[in-house]
């Protein structure tokens, strides 16, 4: 029997080769790849001289891997090669002659730059697929960004009425303005601040990617003085400390809430971000040291009323006042001052650092 060369076709993509060698009923397909990078082809079948034994060898421009993936149909024998490094070879063989039983595979054929565009395409396709796999996993992202952006609108709304009123009222009546801020605007701060509640819950929830306790610290922190300060101590309650402190948390908020909203539609201001991210440097200590005055101010009277007051047994004394307790409270308020300056510092550079990545 005669040992022929089969008719081999073949086309390359950037990472593999494709061969498609002519020969029908195929078998005995022994396909191995040699040390020196050569690839030897025998197999009984039915090709262009007839039944016979047909063997071919190539050795290969570059490095390729070792497996080989082959498939024999009753019309030809597929391989598939993979090349070593993801690149376009100029020619199949390293023997610049090409070997007479060598020709392209038309049907697979593509020039490097057609090879590419279909490499991209499959790339898109595969975002595509993996982009619209995350959204499908999760079918209530619709609903989660719904329920932010009204409770963001809300806040917002209370927050602006807030303001605009105290602006208005400091405008026409002057310093005056500063003693009833509290019969003006309380109402609107408890339904803001009550609310504000979602905010520590949020994070739980895994619905925002705040932390859980910076969110705890500012709304704690806020709710202290707005429920145990300024709403049980009428006294409190027409000191000119509450003007500084409703306006230092309104100021704020009439930027933080809308930047949230945006980022709930998935849009930005540049502007709106640099304030939300800046303005937090001054009125944050301004804020505490606001605080920390109106709890000064509270100390002694209620060690006058003996509001809240622990009751302690007759050798001890008569009560224990709560005085002695927003001492201990004003501590932690430098503590929680620091904690959560610390972590607004973090958020301006992770969010200025990111900004910046991705400019370059
Ligand atoms: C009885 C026990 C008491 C214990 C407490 C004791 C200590 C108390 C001390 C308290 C001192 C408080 C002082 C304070 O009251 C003074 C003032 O407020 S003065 C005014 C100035 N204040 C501020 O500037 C603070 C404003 N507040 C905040 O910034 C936040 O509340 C804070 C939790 C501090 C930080 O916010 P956050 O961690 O959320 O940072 P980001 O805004 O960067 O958000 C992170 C990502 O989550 C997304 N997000 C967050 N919230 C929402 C939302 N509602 N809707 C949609 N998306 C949201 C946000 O977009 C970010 O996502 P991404 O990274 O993808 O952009």
């Amino acid at each position: 029997m005669q040992i022929l060369t089969p008719h081999v076709y073949w086309a390359q993509r950037h990472g593999e080769i494709y061969l498609r060698v002519d020969l029908s009923d195929a078998t005995d397909v022994d396909i191995s790849l040699q040390e020196d990078n050569t690839l030897q082809f025998k197999a009984q079948g039915h090709g262009a001289k007839g039944d016979n034994q047909y063997e071919f060898s190539l050795e290969f421009l570059e490095q390729v891997k070792p497996e080989i993936h082959q498939k024999s149909t009753q019309r030809q024998v597929d391989i598939k090669i993979k090349k070593r490094e993801e690149r376009w070879w100029e020619r199949l063989t390293l023997r610049e002659k090409k070997p007479l039983f060598l020709a392209p595979d038309f049907d697979r054929w593509l020039d490097e730059s057609d090879a590419e565009m279909e490499l991209q395409a499959k790339e898109e396709k595969i975002n595509r697929i993996s982009v619209e796999s995350r959204v499908r996993k999760d079918p209530y992202l619709g609903l989660k960004k719904g329920y932010l952006f009204m409770y963001n609108l809300v806040q917002f709304l209370g927050f602006s009425w807030i303001f605009v009123n105290m602006t208005v009222r400091l405008f026409i009546l002057g310093q005056d303005s500063f003693y009833d801020t509290f019969h003006t605007t309380a109402d609107m701060m408890y339904f803001c601040q009550m609310m504000a509640v979602l905010e520590v819950i949020n994070p739980l929830l895994g619905l925002v990617k705040t932390g859980f306790f910076p969110a705890m610290i500012q709304v704690a922190g806020r709710n202290v003085i707005l429920f145990v300060i300024f709403g049980s101590l009428e006294e409190m309650q027409n000191q000119a400390v509450v003007f500084f402190v409703f306006y230092l948390w309104s100021t704020i908020e009439i930027f933080r809430y809308p930047f949230y909203m945006l980022a709930c539609i998935g849009t930005e201001w540049k502007l709106l971000t640099w304030l939300r991210y800046s303005l937090w440097i001054p009125l944050y200590p301004l804020g505490v040291v606001a605080e920390a005055v109106a709890v000064i101010q509270s100390l002694p009277i209620f060690d006058e009323s003996r509001l809240f007051s622990i009751p302690l047994p007759s050798v001890l004394g008569r009560s224990l006042s709560f005085s002695y307790t927003l001492q201990l409270y004003l501590v932690l308020m430098f503590l929680g001052l620091f904690i959560n300056f610390r972590h607004l510092y973090k958020q301006r550079q992770r969010r200025y650092r990111s900004r910046k990545r991705k400019v370059r």
